[in-house]
């Protein structure tokens, strides 16, 4: 008698990606080695509705550097689900559209600890762990609560430790305004598109170096 075959793996790594950066990129392949994950899916978002209170880059830019930053792995790949969607981004419509598209696979959602903290912030978060088991990066500075690691089923969440990379979109954006440089917190061909586009402009009147 053989075995049936294991059910294909997929990762699932959803973030605003304004821009992508190696911490993003390190969680990924961390956990695509920790799970055996046949493939990590990038799902930048379409509106991040709790952001909302910030200038996010458009989709486009965001999903063109994503593409740029994963394309050398075979095994990473970016989805369009959430952008072409259109609206606020809910994880539970990435989960079910991904489901639908792969309904053979077990889908993996990786996600910083910081991000999972807030979980239960995000729209019909008890639903999301019957989509998904959550896989939550602990990233520097950013320890995951107790109490609302409590709330998640315990057999649908695993907490994984990242090396070290106190990377962030937000130091990222705010170097690149103050003429800093973005080389190696970024890939090569995201700090070339990023000075090609302009993007994260410095205010006007700021004085750079
Ligand atoms: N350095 C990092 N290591 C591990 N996970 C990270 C890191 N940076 C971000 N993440 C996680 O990646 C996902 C997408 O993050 P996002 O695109 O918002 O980047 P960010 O750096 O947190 O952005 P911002 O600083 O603009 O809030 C989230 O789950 C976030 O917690
Ligand atoms: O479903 C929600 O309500 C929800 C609220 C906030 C964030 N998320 C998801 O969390 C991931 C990281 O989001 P962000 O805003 O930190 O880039 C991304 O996939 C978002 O769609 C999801």
């Amino acid at each position: 008698m053989t075995d049936a075959p294991r059910r294909p793996r997929i990762g699932v790594m959803g973030g605003t990606f304004d821009p992508i950066h190696h911490g993003h990129l390190v969680a990924a392949s961390e956990v695509q080695g920790w799970f055996d994950l046949d493939e990590v899916v990038f799902v930048p978002t379409g509106q991040p509705w709790q952001k909302a209170d910030r200038a996010v880059s458009p989709p486009e830019h965001r999903y063109l550097m994503t593409v740029i930053a994963t394309a050398a792995n075979p095994r990473f790949t970016v989805s369009r689900v959430d952008i072409d969607r259109g609206g606020p981004t809910y994880t539970g419509d990435t989960l079910r559209d991904l489901r639908r598209l792969r309904p053979d696979a077990d889908l993996y959602f990786i996600t910083g600890a910081d991000a999972l903290t807030d979980i239960f912030s995000w729209r019909d978060a008890d639903e999301l762990f019957e989509l998904a088991h959550f896989v939550g990066c602990t990233r520097p500075g950013a320890e995951m609560d107790p109490a609302t690691l409590a709330r998640i089923p315990h057999d649908r969440v695993t907490m994984v430790e990242i090396p070290a990379l106190a990377i962030s979109s937000t130091d990222c954006r705010e170097r690149q305004r103050a003429g800093q440089p973005v080389w190696y917190l970024v890939p090569d061909g995201v700090v070339q598109y990023i000075t090609k586009h302009g993007l994260y402009p410095a205010a006007p009147g700021t004085d750079t170096p």
